[in-house]
């Protein structure tokens, strides 16, 4: 089954944010794999961004990424990477639509709250730099009612 990782940012955890975003996730349908709250340091968030290392926002981005700890979950599910997408909304919350995670909780794209995983290759690189132990999958019994 497809997987994707999802992180709520420093911002997200401290405003008390992550039961709201994991419920959101877990009532969807999506299967919840793996959960971590955890002090990033500068070189896994290097890592993470790696393809926006040379935009001029970059070093803001990683230090706002450093300033509390973050909560990394890994989600499977049936297109839970482009679903997870459509739930997260758009990078700036100005154009993330009411109802969207970004539109529902944040005003600023340098504040915004949540990461999730854009594609699928992506996703794998990002559960494996940030779940380096692996991740287990299990079979649950909902499965069989949200799936034909
Ligand atoms: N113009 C900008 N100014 C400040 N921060 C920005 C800007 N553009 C992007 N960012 C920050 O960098 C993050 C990564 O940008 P990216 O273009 O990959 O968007 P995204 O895929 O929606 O976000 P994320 O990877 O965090 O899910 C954004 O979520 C945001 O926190």
């Amino acid at each position: 089954m497809e997987r994707t990782y999802v992180m709520v940012k420093p911002d997200g955890v401290q405003r008390g944010l992550v039961g709201e975003i994991l419920k959101r996730f877990e009532q969807r349908g999506y299967q919840l794999l793996a959960l971590e709250l955890i002090h990033p340091t500068k070189e896994r968030l290097e890592e993470h961004y790696q393809d926006l290392k040379t935009k001029a926002f970059f070093p803001s981005l990683v230090e706002y990424m450093m300033s509390g700890p973050v909560v990394g979950m890994v989600f499977s599910g049936l297109d839970v990477v482009k679903g997870g997408r459509k739930m997260v909304g758009e990078t700036n919350p100005l154009n993330s639509l009411p109802g969207s995670i970004r539109g529902d909780f944040c005003i600023c794209v340098g504040k915004n709250i949540i990461h999730a995983s854009d594609a699928v290759d992506s996703a794998e690189r990002e559960i494996a730099l940030w779940f380096p132990n692996g991740v287990k999958n299990y079979a649950s019994p909902l499965l069989g009612l949200l799936y034909e």
